[in-house]
């Protein structure tokens, strides 16, 4: 089982048609539940560890995990409120407020988290989730305990606006990336994580020698490119389609590419740290195909497998 570890939330999202801040529509959302609701629906196994409210968008948020195959037994359900991501859409492109204090999902501390079930061969980590104390340290250290029996996958998600210790975080996510078997980051991502005067090739170099067999890196419409040690690039183009809102886009490509992985029988430490250029290819062509179907409609609401 993939056990994607990190938020759920409402992203209040305004029909494509309103100009002002009138008729925000609450979608389920948050980074790396977006990744789980992907894998679910093209068919792996899944889990999600997460905090989550009782109220009713935490019930919303209970039942898309329950109606996309995503299993909720490490699920901690608590008093707290749901974070609330309002959304700006400029040209379908997303920007977001976010109201997480003291939410559920982001007061989820190490003392809570349930034990992970014998079937979790593989961990995702992600998001706000890394951003935000005490979440942050939690799934920090929950990485720590799990890498070396575990395939981990990070996406950082760069959010900097919600870090009060921009320092502590970067040495996190530094640390965090050197555990990982796959990162995957955004070009925006890339170059927040290693501000200094080098080409991006030269940033993926630094980024590989940390540690990662596999790292993917996403230009948005641009498409992809995937880097494994001693490899040629592989690129991916974006598919072109009409954009309602690119909202959970880098989330669904994350589960597409996993669930193509998996498909190939690679996920595994031993299978990735040789992964094949053809390999490689065919699980970010899955990912570019996947998000091309979220980017297509409102909300991050990726593609069943039928769908592809
Ligand atoms: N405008 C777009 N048209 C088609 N596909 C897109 C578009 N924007 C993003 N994607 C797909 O989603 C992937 C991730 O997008 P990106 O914006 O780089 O990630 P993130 O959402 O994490 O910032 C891209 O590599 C591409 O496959
Ligand atoms: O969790 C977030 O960072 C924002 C969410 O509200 C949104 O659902 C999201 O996941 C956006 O992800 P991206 O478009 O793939 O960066």
């Amino acid at each position: 089982m993939t056990l994607c570890g990190g938020e759920a939330l409402i992203d209040m999202i305004p029909p494509p048609t309103t100009a002002g801040p009138d008729g925000f529509v609450p979608h389920s959302g948050g980074a790396v539940f977006n990744t789980a609701i992907a894998l679910g629906r093209l068919g792996v196994q899944v889990g999600m560890l997460t905090g989550l409210s009782a109220d009713m968008f935490g019930r919303q948020l209970v039942e898309a995990l329950e109606a996309s195959h995503v299993d909720t037994s490490h699920v901690v359900v608590s008093d707290r409120p749901t974070t609330l991501a309002f959304v700006r859409l400029v040209d379908g492109h997303a920007t977001y407020c976010f109201f997480d204090e003291n939410s559920a999902g982001r007061m989820l501390d190490t003392a809570e988290f349930p034990v992970l079930c014998s079937e979790v061969s593989t961990l995702f980590f992600g998001g706000i989730s890394l951003a935000c104390e005490p979440s942050a340290k939690a799934y920090a250290a929950l990485l720590e305990q799990e890498y070396a029996k575990r395939v981990v996958m990070i996406d950082p998600n760069i959010r900097p606006r919600f870090v009060k210790d921009i320092d502590r975080y970067r040495a996190r996510l530094d640390r965090m990336i050197s555990r990982a078997d796959i990162v995957k980051v955004s070009d925006e991502d890339l170059n927040w994580f290693l501000p200094v005067p080098l080409s991006m090739r030269e940033k993926v170099a630094l980024l590989l020698e940390r540690g990662p067999s596999v790292l993917i890196l996403t230009h948005g419409g641009e498409g992809a490119s995937g880097f494994i040690a001693d490899g040629p690039v592989v690129k991916v183009p974006a598919q072109r389609v009409e954009i309602t809102d690119t909202v959970g886009a880098g989330d669904t490509f994350n589960g597409g590419f996993l669930a193509k992985l998996s498909e190939l029988g690679c996920l595994t430490k031993a299978q990735l740290s040789s992964l094949s250029a053809d390999a490689l290819h065919q699980a970010m062509q899955h990912g570019s195909k996947a998000a091309a179907v979220t980017v297509s409609r409102a909300g991050a609401n990726p593609p069943w497998a039928g769908e592809l």
